[in-house]
């Protein structure tokens, strides 16, 4: 007989093997359904302890995740980052007022810079509060004649530039916190403060919100509130200090509820906020800043709050004399209209008079395109009016590459120099209201 060689062998075990494997595979798959069992078994308790098993960096971000919606915690906001200190000094009181202010700001926790308005460029900088966290604060002392120092010159031109200007629009300090006060002396009582008056609201009427009723410090001993310029300012600093940790706070001022948008005018508010700003009578003065600020009554100018609710509201249809010039075609329309029909009816020319005033159908066609109030608030926004139809202006691009501030985008992009182009109104009954005029 042969013996088996080993290979022989070797086969008839792995056979054997995989016969037993095959025999008890009922047992070995209900082995492995009871590991994987226990695995989600364990896995759904671990879960339910909250316990983080770092298995995979995945799976551990899953879980911190859900873990912060389960327990949500309250993430800080930040409401106000700082303050920045804005000043226009002569003789160094506004300056010296700043730098106390930022002192104290420090000692509040909050950061804050002071900014000599010599230094900064509104038109470049300015429009770039409103996104900050920061609170700007304007210390502004008035000159000869109401005039600012000539250190804040240039700003204060460019504000009460930006004020008037319709290519800024109403809305374009919304977002800018700040507040003002003034340095001034109520012997000069044709123009006491003048300078803070007008800065605060051309600010205002840009959009930008108060956050504190303006402070006017006054030299004059005699009249001062408080006795003199520097107790003026420390009075209006505690509140400044008061009223910035309840910003911080995240705290809104209270509305009373009897106003559109939250901005409370109610006459009680009104008369505790001039109290508080020791402002005396500051709608009368602000009307120095400008013939368009006389419009502004003075309950807006001691709301403490944002302007958007004045500011955002378009003028009124057929409010006054002004026409809107979209709709001088409709007028014309409907007086050709009553024109014809008139006609039909009698047979006969009925005058237009009807409809205008007693004017003759000659004088009718030469109606002036202008209306006076157009005419006034084209002119007071610095538009030299050609007849009764056009209006030109010079370009503040071009003032302002003048005083090499950097020229337009039309120039940057498509390389036409300011001599070329014209910004203007060179029909004012044209009908596209174009920001920037191309023509
Ligand atoms: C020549 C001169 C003219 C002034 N004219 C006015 C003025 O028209 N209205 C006003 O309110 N204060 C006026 N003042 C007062 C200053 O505004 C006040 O002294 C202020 O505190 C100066 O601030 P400053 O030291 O930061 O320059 C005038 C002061 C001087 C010296």
């Amino acid at each position: 007989a042969e013996f088996p060689s080993n290979l022989d062998n070797v086969r008839r075990y792995t056979e054997s093997y995989v016969l037993a494997l095959w025999h008890n595979r009922l047992y070995i798959y209900t082995a492995a359904a009871v590991v994987v069992g226990i695995w989600f078994a364990l896995n759904l308790v671990l879960k339910k302890k909250k316990v983080v098993t770092p298995v995979s960096p995945w799976r551990y971000q899953t879980t911190e995740t859900e873990e912060k919606k389960k327990y949500p915690v309250k993430e800080k906001v930040e409401h106000v980052s700082g303050l920045k200190i804005f000043y226009g000094s002569q003789t160094g009181t506004a300056k010296g007022f700043a730098k106390e202010l930022a002192e104290d700001i420090k000692n509040l926790g909050l950061i804050s810079e002071v900014i000599d308005l010599k230094d900064y460029d509104p038109d470049d900088r300015l429009s770039d509060e409103c996104t900050s966290k920061a609170v700007c604060v304007f210390l502004l002392a008035t000159y000869t004649d109401g005039k600012p120092t000539e250190t804040a010159e240039w700003f204060c031109k460019w504000l009460e530039e930006a004020s008037t200007d319709f290519r800024y629009g109403k809305t374009y300090l919304k977002g800018l916190r700040y507040t003002v006060f003034g340095l001034g002396d109520s012997v000069y009582t044709d123009h006491y403060n003048t300078v803070a008056k007008c800065v605060d609201k051309w600010l205002w009427m840009l959009s930008a919100s108060r956050v504190l009723t303006r402070g006017e410090g006054d030299n004059n001993v005699a009249k001062s509130r408080h006795g003199s310029v520097q107790a003026d300012f420390q009075a209006w600093k505690g509140r400044l200090l008061t009223r910035l940790q309840a910003l911080a706070r995240g705290e809104k001022k209270k509305c009373s509820g009897q106003c559109k948008n939250g901005t409370c005018k109610s006459k009680k508010k009104k008369k505790q906020q001039q109290q508080q700003s020791g402002a005396g009578d500051v709608a009368g003065d602000a009307g120095k800043c400008s013939s368009e600020q006389k419009q502004h009554s003075s309950e807006e100018e001691l709301v403490e709050s944002s302007s958007d609710a004045e500011s955002s509201g378009e003028e009124e249809p057929g409010h006054g004399s002004v026409i809107d010039m979209e709709d001088l075609g409709n007028v014309m329309n409907r007086i050709k209209k009553v024109k014809k029909k008139e006609d039909g009816e009698d047979g006969q020319k009925v005058k237009l008079s009807k409809m205008s005033n007693g004017k003759t159908p000659e004088e009718e066609e030469r109606r002036e395109m202008i209306t006076p109030a157009l005419r006034d608030a084209l002119t007071k926004q610095g538009y030299k009016l050609i007849g009764s139809h056009s209006g030109v202006k010079l370009c503040r691009w071009t003032k302002s590459m003048l005083r090499g501030r950097g020229g337009c985008y039309k120039h940057t992009f498509y390389g036409i120099e300011s001599h070329r182009c014209m910004e203007a109104t060179p029909s004012l009954a044209c009908a596209n209201k174009c920001v920037f005029c191309w023509r």
